[in-house]
């Protein structure tokens, strides 16, 4: 299994993005473990795609710092051990899949071919067919069998499979873990939907309006967490001595629950989608971010 050579794969600092007038994103501070598979969640225009641009040098950030494998991110520098896979699998459809290993080649000093050829004759994909003749699912296998060939030391992708059937899906994500077992490398990979992540991520990222809302180790988050149930009258009681996240009537998500001495309430443990839901739906006042 091949090693990042950083302990840190990803860390930023109070990292932002303005368009125009609006933040797509701001305040953003991680520090994400090298090896790990980060699941990015948050609803329409939460700024994962803007997070994800900035990390692979498409969108510069406005403030804040981001560096990648221990390294500042630009040009001539971390980027040939980043691989990218936008939601369009990044292919050009006109190219045989030959070709576009052809291409991949060319574009980088760290390619294996025989990684590829590998893993596209595993697929039964065959490389005289043509990229746009080939099915979605196809497709994103070969986007993955590109971006994997360039043995990246991080491996992003924006939603991979979103635009999948759900077969494709399954195989898509049943990939994504070979390679995490095959490779050890970083895989950041985005998705609104929680239930597609949790078997393959061991870190989550939960944005929301632009801002980090929770990030952390998915095991250490689940056990941090509790749901306290009771009486809706008593909750405002009960909440006074815990740190609590969410409160909707007599639910409570709290963050390093303490005992209830109340024999109404029940401390229940709570599964990833719902602690994701629960923040999200926290207490937070979306700012209206204009510029000063
Ligand atoms: N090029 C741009 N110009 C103006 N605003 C942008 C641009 N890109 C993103 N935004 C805005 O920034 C915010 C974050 O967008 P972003 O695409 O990063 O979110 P997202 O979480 O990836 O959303 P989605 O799940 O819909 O892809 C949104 O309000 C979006 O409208």
């Amino acid at each position: 299994m091949r090693r990042t050579t950083t302990e840190v794969a990803i860390a930023t600092r109070n990292l932002g993005r303005r368009y125009g007038r609006k933040w797509g994103l701001r305040g953003c501070s991680l520090s994400i473990p090298a090896g790990r598979v980060v699941g990015l969640v948050g609803p329409n225009g939460a700024g994962k795609s803007t997070l994800m641009n900035m990390m692979v040098g498409l969108v510069r950030p406005t403030e804040g710092e981001l560096e990648l494998l221990g390294e500042r991110v630009g040009p001539n520098t971390v980027l040939h051990r980043v691989a990218y896979i936008d939601q369009e699998h990044s292919l050009y459809r006109t190219f045989k899949v030959r070709e576009m290993l052809k291409a991949g080649r060319k574009l980088n000093a760290r390619w294996s071919q025989r990684m590829a050829e590998d893993r596209l004759r595993a697929r039964g994909i065959p490389l005289d067919s043509k990229v746009g003749e080939l099915s979605g699912g196809q497709r994103a296998q070969v986007a993955l069998a590109v971006a994997l060939a360039t043995t990246p030391d991080l491996l992003i992708l924006d939603e991979p499979v979103a635009s999948l059937d759900p077969l494709a899906r399954k195989e898509m994500m049943t990939a994504l873990m070979e390679a995490k077992a095959a490779t050890g490398c970083t895989i950041v990979l985005s998705s609104h939907v929680v239930s597609e992540l949790e078997r393959l991520c061991d870190y989550l990222v939960v944005l929301d309006h632009g801002r980090l809302r929770v990030a952390g180790d998915i095991d250490e988050l689940l056990d941090e967490h509790r749901l306290l149930v009771g009486p809706a009258a008593t909750a405002s009681a009960v909440a006074t001595a815990q740190h609590v996240v969410h409160r909707d009537g007599g639910s409570l998500l709290v963050r390093g629950a303490r005992p209830v001495d109340d024999p109404q309430w029940t401390i229940e443990p709570v599964d990833l989608e719902t602690l994701v839901m629960q923040y999200l739906a926290m207490a937070y006042q979306p700012v209206r971010e204009t510029v000063a």
